[in-house]
C-alpha cells in the first residue's frame, strides 16, 4: 500500500484494512505505525505555528539556580485551597507536584475529614483542617465559623507566594462562601491565585471575585471553558476563533490569565495568545489537571521572583509572570505525561505522571 501526502487517517486505515493478503496482527501494527507517523506531522504542524511558545526556553530561564545562601522558603511557598469529603486526591496531587517541581513548602486547607486522609498519602505536605461543610455547621454558628475559618487561612497569607483554590473542593454553598472571602484576602494581599477544579464553579458564578486582578489564572478544562464562554461572553465556544475567543474571554475578565486545556493548551492574558503543544499522554487519567495547577504554581512564583528581581532586565517574552507559569507548568506536566505513557502505556495513573515531574525538568535544566 503506498501512502501518499494528504491521504486522511481514515483512508489509510481503511486501505490497511482491505490489504487482504496481510496477516491482521501485521495489518494492525502497519495501521499504528501510520497513525503514529501521521499524528506525528500534524503535531509539528502545530508547534511551528507563531503562537506556539518557547518553552523549553522559559523553562530554562525561570527555574532558579541552586544557591548555598538561600534559605527554606525562598523556592516557593504554596497553599491549596481544596480538599472535602469526596475528593481528596485532588488536593494530594496539585501540593505534592509543586513540592517535586521545586517549592520548598506546599500546605493544604481543606475539610476536617479529608485532612487526616491527606496527611496520610505524604508526611510531606501541611494540611490544615479548617474549612467548614454546611452539614457541620447549624445555622446560628455559621458567621462566627465563617469568620474563623477566614481568619485560620488570613494568618498565613503573607507567606503564601501562590494560592491554588479548588482541587477537590467540592461545591458546598457554605464552604464555598468561606472561600469567596478567602479569594478577597488573597487579592488583597496581592497574592496570586489559580483558580481550578470546583473554584471554577464558584467564579464563574462570581467573576467579581477575580475580575480585573492580574494575578490571577484560571485553568479550565472543557466543561469548565465552556461554562465560562457561556457566562461571560453569552455564546457557545467557537472552535473555528479559539484564539480570538480566549483572547475576549481574558480581556471581559479584566486580563486575568485563562490557560484553555485540551490537545493544545491555549493560554491569554487578554493582551496576547500562546499554545503549548508539546507531545503529551494519550492517556486521560483524572488527576492531570490538578498537577497542573500545582505545577504553574510555582512556575509563577519562580517567574514573579525572577521579575522583581531583574527590574526589568528579562530577555525572555512573554514578560508577563502569569503567561510565564502557565507556559511552563503545561510544557512541563505535558513531558511528565509523554515519559509517564512511554513507561507504563495503558495502565499510566496520575501519580506515575508526578514521579516524571523531576526527570522531565532536570532534561530540560539540569540541577548541576
Ligand atoms: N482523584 C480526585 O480526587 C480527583 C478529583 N477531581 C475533582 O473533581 C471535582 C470536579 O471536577 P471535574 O473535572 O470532574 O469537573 P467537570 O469536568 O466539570 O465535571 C465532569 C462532569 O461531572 C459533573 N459534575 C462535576 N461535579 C459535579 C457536582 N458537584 N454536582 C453535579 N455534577 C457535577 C459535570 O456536570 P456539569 O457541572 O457540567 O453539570 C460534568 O458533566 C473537582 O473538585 C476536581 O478537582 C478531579 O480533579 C479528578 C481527580
Ligand atoms: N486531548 C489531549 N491530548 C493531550 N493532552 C491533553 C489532552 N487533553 C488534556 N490534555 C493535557 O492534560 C492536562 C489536563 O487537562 P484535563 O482536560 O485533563 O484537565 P482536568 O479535566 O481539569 O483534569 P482533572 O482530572 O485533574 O480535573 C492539560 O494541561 C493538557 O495539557
Ligand atoms: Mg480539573
Amino acid at each position: 500500500m503506498i501512502v501518499k501526502h494528504g491521504m486522511n487517517y481514515l483512508t489509510v486505515l481503511n486501505s490497511a484494512r482491505n490489504h487482504k493478503l496481510a496477516p491482521p496482527l501485521a495489518v494492525l501494527r502497519r495501521q499504528q505505525f501510520l497513525i503514529r507517523v501521521l499524528g506525528v506531522r500534524g503535531e509539528n504542524r502545530m508547534q511551528g505555528s507563531k503562537f506556539e511558545a518557547d518553552s523549553d526556553n522559559i523553562l530554562r530561564a525561570i527555574t532558579p539556580v541552586f544557591d548555598p545562601n538561600r534559605h527554606k522558603g525562598q523556592a516557593g511557598k504554596v497553599a491549596v485551597i481544596g480538599g472535602c469529603r469526596e475528593y481528596t486526591g485532588a488536593p494530594y496531587f496539585a501540593a505534592i507536584s509543586a513540592l517535586k517541581i521545586g517549592a520548598d513548602l506546599s500546605h493544604v486547607f481543606c475539610t476536617k475529614d479529608a485532612a487526616p486522609v491527606i496527611k496520610s498519602y505524604s508526611p510531606e505536605l501541611i494540611v490544615h483542617p479548617v474549612l467548614e461543610e454546611s452539614y457541620s455547621v447549624g445555622d446560628r454558628d455559621k458567621d462566627h465559623i465563617s469568620r474563623r475559618v477566614v481568619a485560620e487561612v488570613d494568618k498565613w497569607m503573607e507567606r503564601f507566594d501562590c494560592l491554588v483554590v479548588g482541587p477537590g473542593l467540592g461545591r458546598d454553598p457554605f464552604l464555598l462562601d468561606c472561600v469567596s472571602e478567602i479569594i478577597k484576602q488573597a487579592r488583597q494581599s496581592n497574592v496570586p491565585i489559580i483558580i481550578d477544579g470546583d473554584g471554577l464553579f464558584l467564579v464563574t458564578n462570581n467573576l467579581g471575585l477575580v475580575s480585573g486582578y492580574p494575578l490571577a489564572i484560571l485553568t479550565p478544562n472543557v466543561n469548565e471553558y465552556k461554562r465560562l464562554v457561556q457566562k461571560v461572553l453569552n455564546c457557545e465556544v467557537n472552535d473555528q476563533d479559539a484564539h480570538g475567543q480566549l483572547l475576549s474571554l481574558a480581556k471581559q475578565i479584566g486580563g486575568v490569565t485563562i490557560l484553555r486545556k485540551g490537545k493544545c493548551d491555549l493560554i491569554s492574558d487578554g493582551e496576547i495568545v500562546k499554545s503549548v503543544s508539546n507531545h503529551g499522554s494519550p492517556r486521560r487519567c483524572g488527576g492531570q489537571g490538578d498537577i497542573l495547577s500545582g505545577s504553574v504554581a510555582v512556575f509563577l512564583s519562580w517567574a514573579r521572583q525572577l521579575i522583581l528581581a531583574d527590574e526589568g532586565n528579562l530577555i525572555i517574552s512573554p514578560t508577563n509572570p502569569t503567561m510565564l507559569g502557565c507556559i511552563a507548568g503545561s510544557a512541563l506536566l505535558r513531558k511528565a505525561a509523554s515519559l509517564a505513557f512511554e513507561d507504563r502505556k495503558r495502565s499510566t495513573l496520575t501519580t506515575d505522571i508526578i514521579e516524571c515531574l523531576g526527570r522531565s525538568l532536570e532534561d530540560i535544566c539540569p540541577a548541576c
